[in-house]
């Protein structure tokens, strides 16, 4: 009788070894439980703080939220941080693929910066309450009328209160491969108000979070924040090619996202499917900005490397190259080389994964580099890096014979 109790405390891992629906549901209701007991707590925090309803609250909200990602597994890897140093109100449009994209925000979410939600929301219990507190302002969807002039207040609001708004331009939650058509409020709002939009895409969630299957695994979502669109001096009929152009630059990062993952996620699936399988594993977190190649010779090898391999990463890039999917150990030796490709003076990522990896052009580069001639580039990686010294660089895997 004694060790009944011990019966679920046993059954919880086993299931969550065994069964991936399982930790599906149970991360889901971790979250959703966790996110109201924090509520709960930040909830006399803010009333201490501002005593009511202020935006200020979002700093607390934010600090609360910052550590719920591990409990879940999620990585996020931030770039473009420099376009949200910008003063004064602004405009943030994310893509909106769940509720999950609540702990990216929070990643970035800059001081000062409330969100635009749907009304139904602040019925959400002690999280109602909380997005209440903290300035959120609550639009009816069903009723366009209200909603337009509840955010013709809102871009008042942000002037008088120097506040920046981070809106959902997709309105809604959407897990296809693509972004849904743009809603305008948010453009509106920033001509209202003529402060500028900052674009943010979140990668999409599928190669760890699939809520129809119902698989929710480890992962990592990459928020990418684009540079600034101006709109001083628009009026309400830039309105259409303002959201036009804002959908295109955001449908044009995540698709090549997407791209990049699938890639990726084909190189993993491929690596479970043969025990000696050569596998590209993109390194987790380059820049993704790519300077243009210099016209200086190569950076010296720093001291204390393997004379073989002058210009090696650290150990924890070799698991993004080559590994033997049995034992686990590298089957090739990454190596940095300036990219061989003449075209690779590129400004994002896509551009860089045209270099073909065993390109005599890449081989004779990177035999230049390193003096290594008993072996073959295999791959090489689909990210770009820079260097500190701003050289733009590739990692390329170097696959002995
Ligand atoms: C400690 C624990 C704490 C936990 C705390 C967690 C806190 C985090 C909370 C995170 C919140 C996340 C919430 C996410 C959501 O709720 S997403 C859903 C709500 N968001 C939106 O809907 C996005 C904004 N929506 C819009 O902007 C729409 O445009 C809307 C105003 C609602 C109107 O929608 P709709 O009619 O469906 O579409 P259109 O865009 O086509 O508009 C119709 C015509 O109206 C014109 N229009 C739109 N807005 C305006 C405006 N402001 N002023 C004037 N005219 C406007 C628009 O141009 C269309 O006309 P035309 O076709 O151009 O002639
Ligand atoms: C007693 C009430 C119980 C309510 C329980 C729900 C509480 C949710 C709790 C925790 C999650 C924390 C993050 C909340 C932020 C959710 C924002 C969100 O994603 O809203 C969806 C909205 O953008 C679009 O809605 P639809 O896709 O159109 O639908």
């Amino acid at each position: 009788m004694d060790v009944l109790w011990l019966i679920p405390l046993l059954l919880v891992p086993l299931l969550m070894w065994s069964s991936g629906t399982f930790v599906f549901y149970f991360k889901k209701c971790f979250y959703v439980g966790w996110m109201m007991v924090l509520a709960l707590l930040a909830i006399p925090l803010c009333m201490l703080k501002s005593g009511g309803r202020d935006v200020e609250n979002m700093r607390i909200i934010r600090v609360l939220v910052r550590h719920v990602k591990y409990f879940l597994g999620l990585r996020f890897d931030v770039s473009g941080w420099e376009h949200l140093q910008t003063e004064g109100p602004y405009v943030i449009i994310s893509n909106h693929q769940s509720s999950l994209d609540v702990l990216g925000l929070m990643e970035i979410l800059p001081d000062r910066c409330t969100m635009i939600a749907k009304k139904e929301l602040v019925y959400a219990g002690t999280v109602g309450l909380i997005c209440w507190l903290g300035g959120i302002v609550f639009i009816n969807r069903k009723k366009t009328s209200d909603a337009k002039s509840v955010m013709a207040e809102a871009a008042q609001t942000m002037l008088d209160q120097q506040i920046r708004l981070w809106v959902f331009p997709e309105g809604t939650r959407n897990q296809k491969e693509d972004l849904l058509p743009f809603k305008k409020g948010a453009f509106h709002l920033a001509v209202q108000a003529q402060v500028p939009i900052i674009p943010v895409v979140f990668s999409s969630y599928r190669n760890f979070y699939l809520r129809k299957e119902k698989r929710f695994n480890s992962g990592t979502v990459r928020l990418r924040i684009l540079p600034k669109i101006e709109t001083k001096g628009m009026t309400s009929d830039d309105i259409s090619s303002l959201c036009d152009k804002s959908f295109d630059l955001m449908q044009a990062a995540f698709r090549e996202r997407l791209r990049l993952q699938t890639h990726e996620q084909r190189a993993v699936e491929g690596a479970e499917h043969s025990p000696r399988s050569r596998l590209l594993f993109p390194p987790t977190s380059p820049s993704e900005t790519c300077l243009p190649r210099p016209p200086v010779p190569l950076p010296a090898p720093p001291p204390l490397l393997s004379p073989r391999f002058p210009i090696a990463w650290p150990c924890h890039e070799i698991s993004s190259c080559l590994v033997d999917a049995w034992s686990g150990r590298p089957l090739a030796r990454p190596v940095s080389a300036v990219c061989p490709d003449p075209h690779c003076a590129c400004s994002s990522s896509s551009t860089c994964t045209t270099t073909s990896s065993t390109s005599t052009s890449s081989s004779a580069a990177l035999q230049a580099v390193s003096g290594m001639t008993d072996g073959r580039i295999d791959a090489c990686c689909s990210s770009c890096m820079t260097e500190g010294s701003g050289h733009h660089q590739f990692l390329l895997c170097f696959l002995p014979f």
